[in-house]
């Protein structure tokens, strides 16, 4: 019988690390994420940027800043809830950020109703606020991973053939 895609969720490592589904079966952040300290609706991180990700000379790439939010602010309401989505992902980029040197990255859970999350974020350098970043996330619904393999086998109702207007 095929897996339940639904039966995935973010826990703890043998480590006790908290990874997504391409770095679990490493057992590290390929980003180089590590939770450094943890309370109840906040975590720290500490974060160094991997030499293969800068974008400019010795300064990270943005995407790769956007990912380590995206972890970081599922990170702090996995610790609550381990089925989560990123709906949205805001970042704004205020300094260029080191590669190679760690920086900090401080969430919170600023809302909880539901299905519903607010979370934000900001990465800092010696008390610099280097990037900050907010984020919509939701609890999944139970078949959210089984829905979407569904319409990736459905066959597209107008193919690849040109459009026709009615
Ligand atoms: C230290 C290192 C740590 C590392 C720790 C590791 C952390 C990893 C964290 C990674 C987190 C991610 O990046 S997750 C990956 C990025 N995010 C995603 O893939 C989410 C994609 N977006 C969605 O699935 C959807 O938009 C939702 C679930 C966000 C929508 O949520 P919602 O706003 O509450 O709305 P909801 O009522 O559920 O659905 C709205 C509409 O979308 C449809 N819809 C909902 N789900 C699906 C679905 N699975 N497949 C098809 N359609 C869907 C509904 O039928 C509905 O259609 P209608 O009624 O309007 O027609």
């Amino acid at each position: 019988m095929a897996e339940d895609p639904d039966a995935f969720a973010v826990e703890p490592s043998p480590s006790g690390r908290f990874l997504c589904g391409g770095c679990a079966p490493h057992d590290a952040c390929r980003l180089g994420v590590e939770i450094a300290d943890a309370r109840d609706d906040a975590v720290r991180f500490e974060v160094v940027c991997p030499p293969f990700w800068h974008g400019g000379p010795g300064v990270a790439h943005g995407g790769w800043i956007a990912a380590v939010f995206d972890d970081a602010l599922n990170v702090v309401a996995l610790r609550i809830e381990p089925r989560l989505v990123t709906k949205s992902l805001t970042v704004s980029y205020l300094r260029p950020v080191p590669v190679g040197r760690p920086v900090e990255v401080s969430a919170r859970i600023d809302r909880h109703a539901g299905r519903q999350w607010e979370v934000s974020a900001e990465m800092t350098l010696a008390d610099t606020a280097l990037a900050t970043a907010r984020a919509e996330l939701r609890t999944r619904r139970p078949l959210h991973f089984a829905h979407h393999q569904a319409r990736l086998t459905r066959p597209s109702p107008s193919g690849n053939g040109p459009r026709t207007e009615s």
